[in-house]
């Protein structure tokens, strides 16, 4: 006999599932629990919308708990089921398809619902909000098709999703109805800060304005204002806050004001049935952020499993802009009122600003803006009530900005008491941290992510869990360690020194032996295992195709419309008249809509349809010029001594002689060469991954340069005299890399982690030169280019139909 309870859960969302996953570790098996999720997606991190649409985190990176984990824990998900119907006195409830389900328990997790300003032409096509998964594909379609955004609503949400509208190259103006932005969260001063940062990044405002209608045949074009004027939008989202959703609650005769009431305990007005979340009443409140609704997770969680805990007592909250290169944080009651005292600290220089709010001598209120490293701290003595008087100034001053992202000795994370909270998204302190890294063996934020749940929500939280990583793991831990993913606590050496020492020869192999905890991987560990593999056995791994990402698979680079480009190889950016001309006939006869020179000196076919890619390849007749893998890009060269009158050697034959030695190479991340005639440098060879300047009497050879987000320059490696001696410098450097760097990791960054010191001791010996120089060569001789290979193959040419959606989202960069 069946003697568990039946608990049934409405809402599939973040408050519900993390108490769920308490509620699970204290009692596994009391409980057959049903849930009822409205949306088509098992639980997924809701903030982390914000990064998706800013192109910062991929779809498929946001989910919590997948299906896996319900299956676990033999949970029965009816996922796309809206529960219309809540029958307290049977028990029971019932969805929108007619599933029922009787309870002993009931937990209604329903969240909110964003609010839509009932404006006339608000059900125009391009009028939506930012909740879900599906509103953020909807915005990133688009941005496709159109150019001009309006957002109604200078909230938090509000600019985030501007700033990811912006980065999907849309236009865009937030229209706010108050006379500065965050006003729930920021006192002018700071949000003036902040505006100014925000139209330096391109997003225009409209302050003051309270919007009319939206104008338009079908899809929305224009937003209008009740103080006159319009501006052209053909996208309006609406991010004017939003409402608790409790009409299910509501009738089914739950006590409902705001949100659905609750007492301590989480229950509602009616026995056997509680609510938690966004959609939950507390004393008066219903929160509107991740924290508090955790917190009450785990107090419910408690509660169910018949724990004796102290209820749950309201929460003091702080919030962080999630913009990248903006730092804004907000904490309490920030603004001044009868009875509080107010310090001020501004820099106009350093654009900081910080200012407390204090009342009887206890800090109840923050606005940082520009350097928010004291938030933390701040936020620990606001929620403690401690007195602060006589550390006034100490905390006004705080300690220097960069301290915590220092070594050991930075002092304030060294100082900070065991359960101050590091991880305000998901209550976790410090305590808890230093006891997965120093009793569990955590070593890497991803694995303290996985041990603690600590950064894995809005991600503020994760230069204080570096910080403490370095202070009790030690610097070497946090690099090495980080490089595979969560699905294994296995640093990328120890991984790769076991596939050699256990001669593993495919991907589910590795994950079999080396004890994965997901049965098929992630997008992060499937394509790096394929890496590690194929660098390790070059002569017999064979590589597999569906552990590389899209634009690998189909040797092409995905276009945000769904179009490909093809850019053929040109050696060292050099053409003649008869490869121009064939390059043109192709464009015209495949009407390629548009031909554009790259960064790298090639040319680039733009707007090409997957079916159409293998008959322009066999059009061109040319080597694949890979400008979309993790392989050599391009070798960029100036004139040189050929052309140029400050030349003093043959840069274009250098650059020539390098691209045809390592093109097809497969290396950890891409890589970009480039070989300057004189250090006038025209080839901007100091910005390479490997980069050559020519000297008199020789060739200076650079590494580890990026001109991308993060620009490095170059560090220099040595000098040497002849051509010779360029490729095997070259050659070895490169194979080093390709042994040593984690996947995905640039040169750039590998250098700065392992330092120039090692790699120069390294590369210092002539035998171990060559050696390296054998072993790459052994890789090169295997390659072959692959859009011949494909050409050649009817059944791989077979790939190449119509593209579909998960594929778009899927495509690498
Ligand atoms: C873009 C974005 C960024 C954010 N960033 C942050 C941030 O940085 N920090 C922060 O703290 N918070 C942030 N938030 C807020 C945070 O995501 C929410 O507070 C949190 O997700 C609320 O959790 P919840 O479980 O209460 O509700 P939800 O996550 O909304 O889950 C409720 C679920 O219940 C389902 N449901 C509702 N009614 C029914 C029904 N009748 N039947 C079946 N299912 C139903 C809904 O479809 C939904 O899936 C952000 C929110 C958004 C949209
Ligand atoms: N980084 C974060 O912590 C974060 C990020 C996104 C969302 N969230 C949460 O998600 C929820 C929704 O966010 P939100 O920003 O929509 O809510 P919000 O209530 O915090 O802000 C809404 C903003 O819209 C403005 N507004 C209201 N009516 C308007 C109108 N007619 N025209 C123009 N502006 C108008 C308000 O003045 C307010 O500033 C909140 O609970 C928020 O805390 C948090
Ligand atoms: S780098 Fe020197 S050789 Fe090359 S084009 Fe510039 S000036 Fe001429
Ligand atoms: S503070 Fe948001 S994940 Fe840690």
């Amino acid at each position: 006999m069946n003697k568990k309870q039946r608990l049934v859960m409405i809402g599939n969302g973040m408050a519900g599932l993390r108490m769920l996953e308490h509620l699970l570790k204290l009692a596994p098996e009391r409980y057959e629990i049903t849930i009822f999720g409205a949306e088509p997606h098992p639980n997924y991190n809701r903030i982390m919308l914000s990064s998706v649409l800013a192109g910062g985190a991929d779809m498929n990176e946001i989910i919590i708990n997948d299906l896996n984990w319900y299956k676990e824990h033999q949970i029965t998900l009816h996922m796309g089921h809206t529960v219309t119907q809540v029958d307290t006195g049977e028990r029971k409830v019932v969805s929108d398809q007619g599933i029922e389900a009787g309870y002993d328990v009931l937990v209604l997790a329903t969240g909110s619902n964003p609010y839509m300003l009932p404006l006339p032409g608000a059900d125009k096509e391009g009028v939506i909000a930012f909740r879900s998964i599906r509103d953020c594909q909807t915005m990133i379609e688009a941005s496709r098709k159109y150019s001009k955004a309006a957002v109604i609503g200078g909230g938090l949400l509000g600019l985030e999703a501007a700033r990811g509208l912006l980065n999907l190259g849309m236009e865009v103006s937030v229209v706010h109805i108050h006379p500065y932005l965050m006003e729930r969260q920021l006192d002018e001063t700071a949000s003036r800060m902040l505006q100014r940062e925000l139209e330096k990044q391109g997003m225009k405002f409209l302050f003051s304005r309270h919007s009319e209608a939206i104008l338009g045949h079908r899809r929305a074009r224009s937003l209008t204002f009740a103080e006159g004027g319009r501006i052209e939008a053909d996208l309006v989202v609406m991010a004017v806050g939003i409402r608790p959703n409790v009409e299910l609650a509501k009738r089914a005769g739950l006590q409902v004001n705001r949100g659905i009431v609750v007492n301590d305990f989480l229950e509602t007005s009616t026995a056997g049935v509680y609510a938690l979340g966004e959609c939950a009443e507390h004393r008066g409140i219903a929160y509107g952020l991740v924290a508090p609704l955790y917190e009450q997770g785990a107090v419910l969680a408690k509660r169910l499993a018949d724990v004796p805990a102290e209820g749950y007592a309201g929460s003091v909250t702080s919030t962080k802009l999630k913009v990248s290169g903006v730092d804004v944080f907000s904490a309490g009651n920030f603004r001044e009122q009868e009875g509080t005292r107010v310090l001020r600290y501004q820099d106009e220089l350093e654009g900081t600003y910080k200012k407390l709010v204090i009342q009887d001598n206890r800090l109840v209120g923050a606005v940082l803006f520009g350097d928010t490293s004291d938030g933390a701290e701040l936020f620990s003595l606001m929620k403690k009530g401690e007195s602060v008087q006589g550390r006034e100034k100490e905390l006004l001053l705080g300690v220097p900005a960069d301290a915590l992202s220092k070594g050991p000795g930075s002092g304030r994370l060294e100082t900070m008491p065991e359960d101050e909270i590091v991880c305000g998204c998901n209550g976790v302190s410090k305590g808890t941290i230093v006891q997965a890294i120093q009793e569990q063996g955590c070593a890497s934020v991803g694995q303290i992510k996985a041990c603690t749940k600590a950064s894995g929500s809005c991600g503020g939280c994760k230069p204080e869990v570096e910080g403490l990583l370095r202070i009790y793991a030690g610097e070497a831990a946090l690099d090495v360690k980080e490089g595979i993913c969560g699905c294994t606590s296995l640093s990328r050496d120890e991984v790769v020194a076991e596939i050699k020492r256990m001669r593993l020869m495919t991907v589910k192999e590795v994950m079999n032996v080396l004890g994965w905890s997901t049965e098929e991987g992630c997008t992060k560990c499937r394509p790096a295992l394929n890496y590690y593999l194929g660098m390790l056995w070059p002569e017999d791994y064979v590589d597999e195709k569906e552990s590389r990402v899209t634009n690998e698979r189909f040797h092409a680079n995905i276009q945000k419309d769904g179009t490909y480009s093809v850019v053929p190889r040109i050696y060292g950016g050099v053409t003649s008249p008869s490869e121009l001309k064939k390059i043109a006939e192709v464009a015209e006869q495949f009407e390629v809509p548009m031909v554009k020179f790259t960064g790298g000196q090639r040319l680039d076919l733009l707007g090409i349809k997957k079916e159409n890619l293998p008959k322009i390849w066999e059009a061109l007749d040319m080597p694949s010029g890979h400008a979309y893998g993790k392989t050599l890009r391009t070798v960029k060269t100036c004139v040189g001594n050929t052309f140029c009158r400050f030349g003093t050697q043959d840069a274009i034959g250098m650059g020539i002689r390098l691209e045809k030695e390592f093109e097809r190479l497969n290396t950890p991340a891409k890589v970009k060469l480039a070989v300057s005639g004189c250090p006038r440098n025209c080839a901007e060879a100091t910005i390479k991954d490997f980069g050559v300047v020519a000297i008199d009497g020789g060739w200076e050879l650079h590494i580890g340069g990026n001109g991308g987000v993060h620009v490095r320059a170059t560090d220099l490696l040595c000098v040497v005299k002849t051509e010779d001696e360029v490729i095997e410098w070259a050659s070895a450097f490169l194979q080093y890399y390709r042994e040593n760097a984690n996947w995905n990791e640039r040169t750039s960054s590998w250098v700065e982690r392992v330092g120039l010191d090692q790699i120069r001791t390294a590369l210092e010996s002539k035998e171990e030169r060559a050696a390296l120089q054998s072993r790459i060569r052994a890789v090169l001789d295997k390659t072959t280019d692959p859009w011949k290979q494909i050409l050649s193959q009817p059944e791989l040419r077979k790939n190449f139909e119509p593209l579909n959606r998960e594929e778009v989202s899927r495509a690498g960069h």
